[in-house]
């Protein structure tokens, strides 16, 4: 990491510093964006991009995600060409496809094991390891799937689910259950509530799910036979979930998570990591900008499925691309999921700026620095060079969205208005949903501190010390 030390002194709100790139290339975001916005498609934005960081040591253009598939190393066009023929045991993804990028999209040409920190050489590899064994293994269809998890988002994705398994039903089982964490509701149980209304009423009150979608309190007895497990619960509880459902699933299972989140426990682990660890199986990864309850009424968004396993990648599209909610697909996985950790972090800085009224500069100031903490946390710990997934839905478009309308965004500001404790604040104004970026901040701000390099990442850092040291939110700016 000694890139990371020289940029230890230069001004750390400079894109340079915080990316570890060399002075001589300072000039060319500015220049990089207006190329970009007036051309057509991220193709010509990866070009421009290529042509101005050119493949330095720190900027290589190996993604994190390296996966031995030999289609990682095909440029997208031919890659979305192998997705399809990979999935003969999938009819191919949904004539509602994304048309302005490929249906797959890559930029993946290898990796240089000796440009890699310990952390992302231990983690890839794994990946590997995982990949080669599950693509050997084409899946007899139906797919079943259980939706573990039963939240704010959770019950939107039900929703999603729950249609498109009736709109593609050779591919997908008709039948899909979701664990819900049991309570009682109005002296009801939840589960019941449910099954009887179709709606969940204390996270995604208004929404009717489809009657397909079945609540199961106990998990084992939800992820029973289901080929497809979608992970959709509060980081905080995934790994017991995961050990409780340990030697009980499916031998041909696969998961998918949409959980923003990252674990500390047994040093930086990604929650897809956490999954795979625990259950031994591949893991996709699904995050955007996406704020559950505007998915929830079909207003357009985008999202972005993280895959290695191209023909997986194409099942996950058909399970949940809708006119409304755009699904592209990427092999990149590990980016994509960074990006869905770690904005929340930057939604809690976002809401600070708001609740000490400094208004949209300021906004946009934290947004990106935040993006840039974003990258530079990527590529130190997992390698990721390949900037591109930025411009997916989970990149930038969800620093904005988190950043604007927020979980996260709202009870910081409360928290700046009130000073009452995050958690006080959570359980007031969330009704039992769960703040992601507090906890994150504490746990990205472990790492950190154990590298010694919380001085490279002020923002981050800035909004560990407003939730858990009590920095006055005032001061929180002062250091970036
Ligand atoms: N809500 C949103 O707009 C979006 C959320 N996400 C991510 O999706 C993940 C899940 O979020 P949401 O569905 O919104 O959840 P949520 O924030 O609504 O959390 C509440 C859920 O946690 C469950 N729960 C409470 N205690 C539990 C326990 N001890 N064990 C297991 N479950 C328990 C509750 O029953 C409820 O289902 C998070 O990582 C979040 O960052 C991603 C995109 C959008
Ligand atoms: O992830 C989200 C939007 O994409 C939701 O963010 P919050 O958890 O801050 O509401």
């Amino acid at each position: 990491m000694t890139h990371c030390d020289q940029s230890a002194a230069t001004p750390r709100t400079n894109l340079s510093a915080l990316l570890g790139l060399d002075a001589a290339t300072t000039s060319a975001p500015s220049s990089f964006f207006a190329t970009a916005s007036a051309s057509s498609g991220v193709d010509a934005a990866s070009r421009r991009l290529n042509a101005l960081f050119p493949m330095t040591s720190l900027l290589s253009s190996a993604p994190c995600a390296s996966s031995s598939s030999s289609s990682s190393s095909k440029p997208p066009q031919q890659v979305l060409r192998s997705a399809s023929a990979n999935t003969s045991s999938a009819p191919a993804a949904s004539s509602t496809s994304h048309s302005n990028s490929s249906n797959i999209s890559s930029s993946s040409n290898g990796s240089s094991k000796s440009q890699r920190s310990p952390t992302a050489q231990k983690s890839n590899s794994r990946r590997r390891g995982s990949l080669k064994h599950t693509q050997s293994l084409p899946h007899k269809m139906p797919y079943k799937i259980c939706i573990i998890g039963s939240g704010n988002w959770g019950s939107a994705i039900a929703k999603i689910i729950g249609n498109n398994v009736q709109a593609h039903s050779g591919v997908f089982d008709q039948h899909v259950t979701m664990y819900v964490y049991e309570e009682v509701v109005n002296g009801r149980k939840l589960t019941e509530i449910i099954n009887t209304e179709h709606e969940n009423v204390k996270y995604l009150p208004g929404i009717k799910l489809p009657s397909n979608v079945v609540a199961v309190p106990d998990v084992v007895e939800a992820a029973k036979d289901a080929n497809i497990l979608v992970f959709v619960v509060p980081h905080q509880f995934v790994i017991n979930i995961c050990k409780s459902l340990h030697g009980k699933i499916a031998h041909d299972a696969k998961a998918i998570s949409l959980i923003k989140g990252i674990d500390t426990t047994n040093g930086i682990q990604l929650i897809s990591d956490v999954i795979r660890d625990e259950l031994n199986i591949e893991v996709g990864v699904l995050m955007g900008a996406n704020i559950a309850g505007e998915v929830a009424a079909e207003n357009f968004c985008e999202t972005t499925v993280g895959c290695a396993n191209v023909r997986m990648g194409g099942i996950y599209k058909q399970l949940f691309n809708t006119s409304y909610f755009r699904v592209n697909v990427v092999t990149d996985t590990i980016a994509v999921e960074l990006c869905g950790a770690l904005k929340n972090i930057v939604g809690v800085a976002a809401g600070l700026a708001d609740g000490l009224k400094l208004g949209d500069n300021s906004k946009a100031a934290i947004i990106r620095i935040g993006l840039c903490e974003m990258m530079k946390f990527a590529r130190l710990f997992y390698n990721c060079n390949d900037f591109m997934v930025y411009f997916e839905s989970c990149g930038v478009a969800d620093l904005i969205t988190t950043c604007a309308g927020g979980r996260n965004r709202k009870v910081a500001e409360a928290y700046v208005q009130t000073r009452k404790p995050f958690q006080q604040l959570e359980a007031e104004l969330l009704n039992g949903q769960k703040l992601q970026g507090t906890l994150t901040a504490k746990e990205v701000y472990h790492v950190l501190s154990e590298k010694k390099l919380t001085q490279e990442f002020p923002l981050f850092t800035a909004v560990y010390q407003v939730c858990f040291e009590n920095l006055d939110p005032q001061l929180f700016l002062t250091s970036l």
